[in-house]
């Protein structure tokens, strides 16, 4: 089967202009040659190319002359976005006022100006000549991770947009939401990023939420009705090309996957993937790229979650990354959580019809969680492997998923769940929850801890009755904004992951530098100053009570 490539275009997405420049290793970072511009028609650039490589020996140009050739056909990153500050953007908003800390609510409103310089518009330009950007139009302008992070994220967006609503800044969360409307509208879902390299592999489902965060901010039941065809949309992709029938105890469920049938290299990370299958037949290697494609999906790009060794089992390396041959637990907790809004949305709207379909598309989820995710042995949701039918024991702060998305019948599981996780080993340190246990060097392990993980686990554990798991969550709040605070003081910089060992310092390994910014790390911080602020301080160490490790 020859797979399509990540996108239609000859210059960003294949062909052999894009591995001569990307082999050429003519910049550190295989992103800034795929967010070039063109200075002219791909047509006029690609003939440009053929005349320089024709009669060079083995198609070898030297890197002087391919430099030559670049500024000649492009313009360097970033030339797509006119400088922009959200209009709506204004002093003091009321969440600050809740802040008791002097310093963590000084800190809160520097975070609060950050939105001012993440803000993008994207030029009309790209609209009209959309042939000479890798960057995807959207009609609304975005708040942007940061760094090399220089256009829209799907995932991030949430965090991203609660934030926003947190800022009073109603006007730029509702434009975020639109342009994520009007990729639906165009793809039929949402693509992992802004950029055409993007356009054929999603990230996290999170629109919905998305809306339900706006909407109840502003109970704007017009606006979920406008939106309400694009999530359906949105929903009938993932069940239709991201689902997979299992069989447990003779009964037949339906739960979802990352998958992502789309060949060769990634172009933002072209030579790392094409040096990752070496010596691999062609064969091997478009699986392996299909499956990092998946990974990347997954938001966990990458991680030893996603490791299937030749036995099945969790170990191995980056070259055993299977992420389609795994049923992740957050994926179907947040699925879940789709469900329940949506049925929640056509309900408010007056219509039972679809409520119903929904209640029931949530009812077959919840027993599907129950049967093949719930671990009743160790008292947790775990990953399924659909190469051992069995689950994956590992620790992943995603194994509390369904305790964040409510995905759960039996008020028992939540409080085995939280047994779990005072056991697991996952909450003994002072800086986070790390993502895994294992320090694999890829980004989506141990010791790094992301903003996103911790946020969904705190949410989880605050939603739970006992006082137990309430004190945690707490803690881990308290212990995320130290770290985060004390980076910040160091640094001056907020980033996107952290390191669970020391005090307050920038998370790395995998495929690029840390990134400074940020999106998401901004938008949790914020939300869990408006929901603790009263209680957190600059200067405290939780006491660890709670902890105990394996
Ligand atoms: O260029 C490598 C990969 O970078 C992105 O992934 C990471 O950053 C994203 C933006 O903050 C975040 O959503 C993701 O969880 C991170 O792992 C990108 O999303 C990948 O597709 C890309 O290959």
């Amino acid at each position: 089967v020859v797979l399509p490539p990540p996108c239609d275009s000859e210059i960003f997405c294949h062909g052999d202009l894009l591995r001569t420049i990307q082999t050429a290793k003519l910049f550190d970072d295989d992103k800034h040659f795929v967010d070039m511009k063109l200075k002219s028609n791909p047509d006029i650039v690609l003939s440009s190319f053929n005349n320089l490589t024709h009669g060079a020996p083995n198609m070898t140009v030297p890197p002087s002359r391919l430099r030559e050739f670049l500024s000649a056909h492009f313009e360097e990153p970033g030339k797509e976005f006119l400088s922009w500050s959200p209009p709506d953007w204004h002093d003091k908003p009321q969440f600050l006022d809740g802040i008791a800390d002097a310093d963590l609510r000084s800190w809160a409103e520097k975070l609060h100006h950050l939105w001012k310089s993440l803000g993008r518009k994207i030029s009309e330009d790209v609209s009209a000549h959309p042939e000479q950007y890798s960057l995807i139009f959207t009609p609304h302008p975005v708040i942007v991770p940061g760094g090399r992070f220089r256009e829209l994220y799907y995932w991030d967006s949430y965090w991203v947009i609660n934030g926003l609503l947190l800022s009073e800044m109603t006007d730029t969360a509702r434009g975020m939401i639109q342009n994520f409307l009007y990729l639906v509208n165009r793809y039929g879902f949402i693509p992992n990023g802004g950029r055409v390299y993007y356009e054929r592999r999603s990230q996290p489902p999170f629109l919905s939420l998305m809306v339900e965060s706006y909407y109840q901010t502003t109970k704007d039941r017009e606006f979920v009705r406008t939106a309400l065809p694009a999530l359906e949309k949105e929903y009938l992709f993932w069940m239709q090309n991201r689902s997979v029938m299992v069989e447990v105890d003779g009964r037949k469920h339906v739960l979802n996957h990352y998958d992502v049938q789309v060949g060769q290299p990634r172009p933002e990370s072209f030579t790392d993937d094409l040096e990752l299958a070496e010596g691999l037949t062609e064969d091997a290697a478009e699986r392996l790229w299909t499956e990092l494609k998946a990974g990347a999906e997954s938001g966990w790009d990458f991680s030893s979650r996603w490791f299937v060794d030749g036995q099945g089992q969790n170990s191995g390396s980056l070259r055993d990354t299977r992420t389609s041959q795994l049923l992740p637990t957050d994926l179907n907790a947040l699925l879940c959580r789709n469900e329940r809004t949506l049925a929640h949305f056509y309900r408010t709207l007056g219509d039972e019809t679809a409520a119903a379909r929904f209640d029931k598309a949530l009812s077959a989820r919840l027993e599907a969680v129950e049967a093949v995710l719930w671990n009743e042995e160790r008292g947790v949701w775990l990953d399924y492997s659909l190469v051992t039918n069995t689950s994956r024991p590992a620790f992943y702060p995603s194994n509390l998923a369904p305790l964040w998305a409510v995905c759960y019948s039996q008020d028992s599981m939540g409080q085995k769940a939280l047994h779990y996780l005072q056991a697991s080993g996952g909450v003994g340190f002072a800086n986070g929850v790390p993502t895994s246990l294992v320090g694999s060097g890829q980004q989506w392990d141990y010791p790094n801890a992301w903003p996103p993980l911790q946020h969904m686990l705190i949410q989880g554990l605050s939603s739970l009755p006992s006082d137990e798991a309430k004190k945690l969550g707490f803690d881990l709040a308290q212990s995320w904004i130290r770290t985060n605070w004390l980076a910040y003081i160091k640094y001056d910089a907020m980033f996107e992951k952290y390191d669970v060992n020391g005090d307050g310092k920038p998370g790395g390994g995998g495929e690029y530098e840390v990134q400074l910014g940020f999106g998401w790390t901004n938008g949790v911080a914020l939300q869990l100053l408006a929901q603790y602020g009263d209680r957190l301080t600059s200067n405290s160490i939780p006491d660890g009570s709670l902890y105990s490790t394996v």
